[in-house]
C-alpha cells in the first residue's frame, strides 16, 4: 500500500477545514502508486486526494501544482489543486512533508484500452500540450537525458552483460539524437511524461481525465506521445506494438494538432527514448529501493522488451 507516511484523521480534518473544503467524513489510504503517500479524503463538500510528497522537494512542487491549476482552468480535466484561502498557496505541509489536496477524478483506470479509448487519450494529450503553451513556470523533465546519463552507471552493476551492452549503446544513441538539428526543431512545452494507463480515468468508457503530474516537466511533446504509445498501444506480454491502438492514438492526437516534419522523422528514436527512460527508472527502483518503501516494484524487463521491439520494429507516423 502506498502510504509511506501515516496521516491521522484529526490532522487531515484540520487541513480540509483550513482549505474550506468541508467536514471530513472518510480518510482512506490508497493502495497502488510507488512515489507518494496518497489518501482519498471525502468531505460533505466533495471528494479529494491528499498527497504527501516523499521524494519531491518543496522547491520542485510548485511547477507541478500550478501546472495542474493552469490546465484545469484551461478546461483540461486534471485534478484541480486547492489553495490556502488567505495566501492562495497550493503547497501545504502535513506530518512535516510537503503536501497538496486536489480534486478526485471520477471513474477508474482502463487497463485494457480499446482503440477508441486510445484515440480519446491521444486527443486529450494534444489539447493538453496546446493548453500548456501559456504556462509561464518552467522546470526541466527531471527524468530526462541528464538523469539517464547519471543513472545508467548506477544500475549497470546490477544487470547482465547483454543488458549492460544495450543500456550503453542506447544511451549513446540517445545522446547523439539529442544533439541533432531535428531534435532541436521539435516543439516543446510542459509534458506529463508518465501518462500510462494507470494515470488516466474513465467512467462508463468515457475519459474523465489525467492525473499524477509529478513527473511532468518541460520537454518535447513527441516524448510525451512516445511514452503514451509505449504503454497504451503495446501488447503487454511481449512489448510489441498494437497497430490498431497505435493508429487510433495518433489519429486522435493529429485531429487536435498536426505533427511537424521533425516529429515525423524522430518518432522511432523517441519511442526508443521513452522505453529507455522507464527501463532505467524501473532498474533503479528495483535494485536500489528506498528503505521500507517500495512494496511492489514494477518489472524492469518489460521495458527492456519494449526497447528491443522499438529497435527491431520501428514505428513511423502514417
Ligand atoms: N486525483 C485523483 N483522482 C482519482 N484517483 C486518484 C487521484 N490521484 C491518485 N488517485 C488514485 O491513487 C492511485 C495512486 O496514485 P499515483 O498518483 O499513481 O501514486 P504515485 O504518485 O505514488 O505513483 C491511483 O492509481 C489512483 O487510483
Ligand atoms: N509509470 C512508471 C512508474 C511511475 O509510477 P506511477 O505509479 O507514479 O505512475 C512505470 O510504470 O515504471
Amino acid at each position: 500500500m502506498a502510504v509511506f507516511t501515516e496521516v491521522s484523521f484529526d490532522e487531515a480534518r484540520e487541513l480540509l477545514r483550513h482549505l474550506r473544503l468541508g467536514e471530513l467524513q472518510e480518510l482512506r489510504g490508497i493502495e497502488g502508486g510507488i512515489e507518494n503517500t496518497n489518501y482519498f479524503a471525502t468531505t460533505d463538500h466533495g471528494a479529494y486526494v491528499l498527497t504527501l510528497f516523499e521524494r519531491l522537494s518543496a522547491a520542485q512542487l510548485p511547477f507541478y501544482l500550478y501546472l495542474m491549476k493552469h490546465l484545469a482552468q484551461a478546461g483540461i480535466p486534471v485534478p484541480d489543486p486547492h489553495g490556502d484561502p488567505a495566501s492562495g498557496d497550493l503547497l501545504q505541509t502535513v506530518a512535516g512533508k510537503p503536501a497538496a489536496v486536489v480534486d478526485r477524478l471520477r471513474g477508474r483506470s482502463e487497463l485494457a484500452p480499446s482503440p477508441a479509448q486510445c484515440a480519446a487519450v491521444g486527443a486529450m494529450l494534444a489539447r493538453m500540450h496546446l493548453a500548456g503553451r501559456g504556462y509561464e513556470r518552467s522546470q526541466p523533465n527531471l527524468r530526462g537525458l541528464a538523469w539517464w546519463n547519471e543513472t545508467v552507471p548506477v544500475v549497470l552493476p546490477h544487470v547482465d552483460a547483454a543488458q549492460a551492452a544495450l543500456l550503453r549503446s542506447e544511451l549513446a544513441y540517445q545522446n547523439h539524437v539529442a544533439a541533432s538539428p531535428a531534435y532541436a526543431a521539435l516543439p516543446r512545452g510542459p509534458i506529463h511524461a508518465d501518462l500510462f494507463r494507470d494515470n488516466a480515468m474513465f467512467e462508463d468508457g468515457v475519459l474523465t481525465g489525467f492525473f499524477d503530474f509529478y513527473f511532468a516537466g518541460v520537454d518535447t511533446w513527441l516524448f510525451d506521445i512516445a511514452v503514451c504509445l509505449n504503454d497504451w498501444c503495446v501488447h503487454l506480454p511481449d512489448g510489441s506494438h498494437d497497430a490498431g491502438r497505435t493508429a487510433a492514438f495518433l489519429q486522435g492526437y493529429a485531429q487536435e494538432r498536426a505533427p511537424t516534419a521533425a516529429e515525423r522523422r524522430l518518432l522511432p528514436a523517441l519511442l526508443r527514448a521513452g522505453a529507455l527512460r522507464f527501463w532505467i527508472s524501473r532498474l533503479w527502483d528495483y535494485h536500489l529501493p528506498r528503505e521500507a518503501s517500495i512494496l511492489k516494484p514494477h518489472d524492469p524487463t518489460h521495458f527492456e522488451r519494449v526497447l528491443r521491439q522499438r529497435i527491431t520494429h520501428p514505428v513511423h507516423l502514417p
